[in-house]
């Protein structure tokens, strides 16, 4: 009806029988509205028990894809110690995390080779290509090595584990590595080197027995100290990235729970690792991947022009240091969550002592491939690197035998012949 009609009609019964149909027309509509509004809750309370159901199978999956009994005996399988090497020395069982890594598998495969026992956990995150890292999974796993599918931050799931097995040792290897990567994802070092390290070590903590701790630290710790070679008294208190800082916390983080629980720490401080099945993001695999797909690589170059250089340690030798800590680690001396006396603090230097430049190492990679570097050298960017690294091994020499034997030359050599039959000399698929 037209506004004027209704507020001045043209005769008064109109007004009487309009007003009716609209006093009829308003209780219908207010019915319909209420019919909807019920629809509405119907539809809404339909969606919400869906949603729950939705959750409820969601954390069900979750709890399912690890528990159970059969997954349980897995477990128990895998950390069996096969064989003592003497009646002072019973065999270890040892939780590896970031055993589908490059450094865990490597360590993982030498204990179990040893007769230790070995149940390994990895997230098999995405920062560099997680199909590498199932391939690592597949190799330890036909050697009878177990890798829990977890992230460190599961606390339910490192409780499940100790509760399985009574661990005695954890080699603590799961970390965000990289360093330049820490200025593109500075919250993934923060989820992993503190808050993941945090929970390991309180589970660790109230573990009875408590386990001897080994954790993977870094030569990055050293940062902008200038005193060649490195010690493990030396200055550590100027990182030049997040990555190092986390690493650096970490070994301050593990020494309060060295002294509040009782928990054997040994702290190592890895030297630039390389070798076959090594990580995709370090500089002499995606040169090699670059040279042999002919596309360029950058060099970054220090101040003055100076060559970057790196004390590059191979993964035989790491192994060695690894296997010598956890040997050497000594026991924890907590039980319930209680510190029973002083329990051993250790932080070691495992390097090469011979740094190399990256354009040596470059130049070496060019040698065994066949094949020229097409290089960019630029100037290095405030990116987090430093300009060289370089180990003192004395320390970890005296208490555990520690000599690295492979030079970078050879130990390239291996490396290439690896890369070689593991993706071809295209390698595309590489990511
Ligand atoms: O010892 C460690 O604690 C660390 O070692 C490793 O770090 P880095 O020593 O930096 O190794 P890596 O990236 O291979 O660069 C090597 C050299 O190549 C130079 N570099 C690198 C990339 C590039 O494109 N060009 C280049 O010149 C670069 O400037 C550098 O001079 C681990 O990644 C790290 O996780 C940690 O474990």
């Amino acid at each position: 009806m037209p506004l004027e009609e209704e507020l001045f009609p043209s005769t008064p019964g109109k007004v009487k029988n309009q007003t009716m149909n609209r006093q009829l027309h308003r209780c219908f509509s207010s019915t319909s509205t209420l019919f909807l509004w019920a629809l509405f809750l119907i539809a809404l309370t339909a969606s919400y028990l869906s949603f729950q159901s939705f959750v409820d199978t969601g954390s069900k999956y979750f709890t399912a894809s690890w528990g159970g009994i059969q997954w349980e005996k897995q477990v128990r399988n895998s950390a069996q110690i096969l064989q003592r090497r003497s009646s002072s020395s019973p065999g270890m069982s040892v939780l590896v995390t970031g055993a589908a890594g490059f450094v865990g598998s490597h360590v993982s495969l030498a204990l179990k080779k040893r007769g230790d026992g070995v149940v390994g956990i990895d997230n098999f995150n995405s920062y560099y290509d997680p199909s590498l890292k199932k391939a690592r999974k597949s190799l330890l796993n036909d050697h009878g090595i177990f890798i829990v599918e977890g992230d460190i931050n599961d606390a339910k799931l490192l409780a499940k584990l100790f509760d399985v097995v009574a661990f005695t040792h954890v080699m603590h290897l799961a970390a965000q590595a990289g360093v330049r990567y820490a200025m593109e994802n500075p919250g993934s070092y923060v989820h992993s080197n503190i808050a993941g390290l945090v929970n390991l070590l309180e589970i660790c903590k109230s573990a009875n027995p408590q386990p001897s701790i080994v954790w993977a630290s870094s030569s990055s710790v050293y940062g902008l100290n200038e005193k060649v070679p490195f010690s493990e008294s030396d200055r550590t208190d100027q990182p030049a990235s997040l990555y190092a800082a986390t690493k650096k916390a970490g070994e301050e983080i593990t020494h309060t729970y060295n002294h509040i629980y009782g928990l054997s720490i040994t702290g190592l401080r890895f030297f630039t690792v390389y070798g076959p099945w090594g990580r995709p993001d370090m500089a002499y695999f995606s040169f090699t991947r670059n040279i042999l797909q002919g596309k360029p690589i950058t060099i970054y170059r220090g101040k003055n022009r100076v060559d970057l250089a790196r004390d590059f340690t191979y993964i035989d030798d790491i192994v060695k240091g690894c296997i010598g800590s956890l040997d050497t680690s000594g026991k924890s001396t907590g039980t319930g969550g209680k510190k029973r006396g002083p329990a051993p603090y250790r932080i070691f230097n495992l390097g090469n002592t011979s740094p190399v430049t990256v354009p040596t190492l470059v130049s070496i990679l060019e040698r065994h491939l066949k094949v020229k570097a097409k290089k960019n050298v630029i100037d290095m960017p405030g990116n987090g690197d430093v300009p060289f690294t370089h180990a003192n091994i004395s320390y970890a020499s005296k208490e555990f035998g520690y000599k690295p034997t492979t030079d970078l030359q050879t130990g390239l050599k291996k490396f290439v012949r690896w890369y070689l039959s593991y993706y071809g000399y295209n390698g595309k698929s590489v990511t």
